[in-house]
């Protein structure tokens, strides 16, 4: 599959999107943002590019577009996951469809305002952001790391358009509050996973309520994920995740025709990807009520259930 090919692939889908019909145009926005111009340059048959695998550049474009898009300030340190702003509007829309579906029962009625759960806002906290501007929805967004919880706090209070729909949380790796878990573990008591995604000593932990496949090495061991981090008494129209991928930075492999960063604490957790949103199954169940629906990006979906 050829380049332009793939580009095209990767376009958003859902109509409501406003790039699936019009992608970003380079030009234009390098004739606006001169700190964006010395990234574009123009291929044989005149088209605007960039280099996907240059990290500044496509940190540029995200920022740009935000700014361009949204009127939001934005930034992100060196590394850290810069997301698309296209494919993670399509996220944000494909909920917006979920929740005037008749698929979900309207039982959370918060009234008119929306409100939604990110598990793993990163240092670019680009869900609440785009929820909040571009729909008005208000959010937690949670988060592990310093640099994460530090940066998604700037990226919300350089915003006071929309600073005060967003709240940053911390999860603490063992929260002095430890609820209890139906299973009787505490919310945080298996947890031996220190954040460079090393496992100090695996625990195994109880089976799924989902009897779902895992194995002791794909179990979840790290910090709480809603359990323990959820308030009592809070709900939420939603939760939603864009999970650590990867078992090993390794496996990540960082896709070679594109830098979009990524450090091992946002991409590495032990099982990877189905062991943090099975956790995320296990703690939905435990909290019953909370959410009305929880979608997680993943692209194991057979996986999970196999
Ligand atoms: C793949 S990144 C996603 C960042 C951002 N949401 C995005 O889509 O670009 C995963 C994030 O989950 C965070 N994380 C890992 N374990 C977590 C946990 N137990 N609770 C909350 N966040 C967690 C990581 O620090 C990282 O920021």
């Amino acid at each position: 599959m050829g380049k332009k090919r793939r580009r095209e692939v990767e376009r958003p889908t859902i109509p409501k999107n406003k790039y699936s019909e019009n992608p970003p145009d380079f030009a234009l926005l390098a004739s606006l943002y001169p700190s964006f111009e010395p990234f574009v340059f123009y291929s044989r048959d005149g088209r605007p590019r960039i280099h996907w695998t240059d990290f500044n550049a496509t940190r540029e474009l995200t920022r740009v577009l935000l700014l361009h898009d949204h009127g939001i300030n934005w930034w992100i340190p060196d590394g850290q996951l810069c997301p698309t702003v296209p494919n993670r509007s399509n996220y944000i829309h494909w909920i917006e469809d979920l929740l005037s579906s008749d698929i979900i029962s309207q039982t959370c009625n918060n009234g008119d305002n929306v409100r939604g759960f990110d598990i793993g806002t990163g240092a670019n906290c680009i869900y609440p952001i785009l929820g909040a501007s571009l729909l008005g929805w208000s959010f937690i967004g949670s988060d592990v790391t310093d640099i994460a919880l530090e940066w998604a706090e700037k990226n919300v209070t350089n915003n006071p358009h929309i600073s005060e729909l967003i709240e940053i949380r911390k999860v603490e790796s063992c929260p002095t509050s430890g609820v209890e878990s139906d299973n009787g573990e505490s919310a945080c008591g298996e947890s031996n996973l220190d954040l460079n995604g090393v496992e100090e000593q695996a625990v195994p932990s109880s089976s799924s309520p989902f009897d779902l496949s895992i194995d002791a090495n794909n179990i979840y061991h790290g910090p709480p994920v809603l359990h323990g981090v959820v308030r009592d008494g809070e709900k939420f129209d939603f939760c939603m995740c864009n999970p650590p991928f990867f078992e090993t930075m390794e496996e990540a492999g960082l896709n070679p025709k594109t830098s979009c960063g990524g450090t091992p604490k946002e991409m590495v957790c032990p099982g990877g990807e189905k062991a943090f949103i099975s956790r995320i199954i296990e703690d939905s169940v435990a909290l019953k009520q909370t959410f009305k629906y929880n979608p997680s990006l993943t692209h194991l979906l057979p996986s999970l259930f196999s």
